[in-house]
């Protein structure tokens, strides 16, 4: 099994000014959608399985194997990085890092700073001993997440500046007015905060909650530092009217396959149209 070091590849990206995709995992046959579509695009991806969803996808072992098993049979060339999203406790990255993950989100964003970077350290200084990277959090992205619906609290550059430097991290999310889920309304990203905590913490920023964030402005938050973008809704919708659509058109059909491979070649195509907007595309040669 190898799966790509993240740290490397967002290195480079911010570099070069363009993001990595991440796209959550929300079943095998999504997975194969992810690996063909950045097989497709020669683009270096995440293939992300959020801890909320590890349960519905079998455990972290489980995951390991299918995703290592279809990069194999699909011949997939392309780096991919499998990565723990949104970790709530410091023993759900110890398992994902021990399964085989090659890099761990651990999400102290709702705890007081010393809390987070406590915690944060204790990931980071066991992930390290594994080549294994890590993603920390700030701030509030506003949304939807494990059923409690909040609103957006911008990240603080200091506290940005200290978890940085304290616990070690190899990109950090800063939350600066991006949602997850659908936006209700115009996006409004805190730019100047962006620019600003990138100087200070010089380290590639990740953007959650980046589904319904219009180009323009995609365009710029990766120009200011963000190396890692998140994208999970976006293809949920894709699928999901796939779905409903054939559901419509053949009311008779009742197989699988049939039903739901239009809605995963519509993931396929909106994987393969975001990594073209986040300017990855050929970035995997
Ligand atoms: O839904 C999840 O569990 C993962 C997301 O939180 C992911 O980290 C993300 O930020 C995707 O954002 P969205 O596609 O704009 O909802
Ligand atoms: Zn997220």
């Amino acid at each position: 099994m190898a799966f790509a070091f993240m740290k490397e590849l967002l290195v480079e990206a911010k570099r070069n000014h363009y993001a990595i995709g991440q796209f959550n995992i929300n079943g095998l046959q999504w997975t194969k959608a992810i690996l063909l579509a950045a097989e497709e695009e020669r683009s270096p991806v995440i293939a992300a399985a959020s801890e909320r969803m590890i349960d519905y996808l079998g455990g972290y072992r489980t995951v390991v194997s299918f995703v290592d098993s279809l990069v194999n049979e699909l011949n997939i060339n392309v780096p991919v990085v499998l990565h723990l999203d949104h970790g709530r406790s410091v023993q759900s990255c110890f398992k994902a890092i021990d399964a085989g993950f090659s890099s761990v989100m651990i999400d102290g964003s709702h705890l007081s700073i010393e809390e987070n970077i406590a915690m944060t350290k204790e990931v980071s200084d066991y992930a390290v001993k594994f080549g294994v990277s890590v993603e920390a959090e700030v701030g509030t992205v506003g949304g939807t997440e494990d059923g409690v619906t909040g609103g957006v609290s911008y990240a603080n550059v200091d506290e940005c500046e200290r978890l940085v430097t304290e616990a070690n991290i190899d990109a950090l999310a800063a939350a600066l007015g991006s949602v997850h889920g659908r936006y209700y309304g115009e996006p409004k990203l805190g730019f100047k905060e962006m620019e600003q905590i990138s100087k200070v913490t010089d380290i590639p920023l990740v953007l959650h909650g980046a589904s319904g964030i219009p180009s323009h402005d995609l365009e710029r938050a990766i120009q200011l530092g963000h190396a890692k973008v998140n994208i999970n809704t976006e293809c949920m919708i894709a699928w999901s009217d796939q779905l409903r659509k054939q559901l419509i058109e053949q009311p008779d059909a009742f197989e699988p396959a049939i039903l739901l491979t239009p809605a995963i070649h519509a993931v396929q195509e909106a994987v393969q149209q975001k990594l073209k907007e986040f300017g990855s595309t050929h970035k995997a040669n």
